[in-house]
């Protein structure tokens, strides 16, 4: 059994608080004895608008907010998942990725999010996130933390399950759902997709979320949370908190392994592709 530490944050277009705000809570997750600390989809930064967006965004490595938040991860001994931004090899397009950092290796992964945002709701949000990113084009081997292995996706992945089920065939325990969820979205559809992800993949959920007003224009659902792999919601931060901070859950692998035998779920390739 093993702590996790799953963030929430409201991050601005000021990468130094941003990277202040996640390194102390990397310290606070450590002092707690989490394992590991896992922070939402564009933890470096929220832009006002595409073209502040690209231009803030640096390769990893050479970026100052993942050099504070590889030296905190390294002075804690903690592991840390953080979603940021990098230039793409495309004029004017970036990535938008989540890197795990292992405390003694520096960054092991870069998994880019391969389904992009373009919604357009009536009476509600329009993003075009394709007019500034370019779509990853591979679903990345889980990885191996001291929390059990942990499969990557961002944000909106979460609403495509066929990215759930590839990765627990791929061998992941635990789904990660780094997000800046729309707040009409997120009311309506957020803690249902993460519990449903739950019960499809029987995996846990981890879900780091931005929370609240990033500028005048743009605000986030929050509502971080975790998710068991019998579809319980077993943390989930209060809107009344700070507006940043973290919560908390025990990772408990049996748990995996019982719910995943105690309900079998064969697939019918016969009628349906195998994922
Ligand atoms: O813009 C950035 O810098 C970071 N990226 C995001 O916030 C992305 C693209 S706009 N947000 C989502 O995917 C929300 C998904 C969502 O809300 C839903 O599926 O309902």
């Amino acid at each position: 059994m093993s702590l996790a530490a799953v963030a929430q944050i409201t991050s601005t277009s000021n990468i130094l608080k941003n990277a202040k705000i996640c390194k102390d809570l990397i310290a606070e997750a450590a002092s707690k004895g989490a394992k590991c600390v896992f922070f939402p989809e564009a933890s470096d930064y929220i832009a006002h608008n595409s073209s502040e967006a690209l231009e803030l965004s640096r390769h990893p490595d050479c970026s100052a907010f993942v050099k504070q938040i590889c030296a905190e991860a390294k002075q804690h001994s903690i592991y840390v998942q953080i979603g940021v931004h990098e230039p793409s090899s495309f004029e004017n397009k970036l990535l938008n990725s989540s890197l795990l950092i292992v405390p003694d290796k520096g960054i092991v992964q870069r998994y880019n999010k391969a389904h992009l945002f373009d919604v357009d709701i009536a009476n509600g949000p329009v993003l075009k996130e394709s007019n500034s990113t370019v779509p990853g084009n591979a679903i990345l081997p889980p990885f191996e933390t001291p929390l059990g292995k942990v499969g990557s996706a961002i944000c909106f992945d979460l609403r495509f399950p066929e990215h759930a089920l590839k990765l627990r065939n791929m061998g992941a325990d635990i789904i990660t759902y780094p997000s800046a969820f729309t707040q009409k979205t997120g009311a309506a559809h957020w803690e249902v997709l993460l519990r449903a992800r739950a019960l499809d993949a029987q995996s846990y959920i981890f879900a780091a979320a931005q929370g609240g007003s990033h500028n005048e224009k743009r605000a986030s659902y929050g509502h971080a949370m975790i998710v068991d792999p019998w579809g319980t919601t077993i943390a989930q931060y209060s809107d009344l908190a700070s507006p940043n901070g973290l919560i908390f859950a025990n990772i408990e692998l049996n748990l995996v392994e019982h719910v995943r035998k105690f309900i079998p779920l064969l697939r019918r390739n016969d009628l349906y592709p195998v994922i």
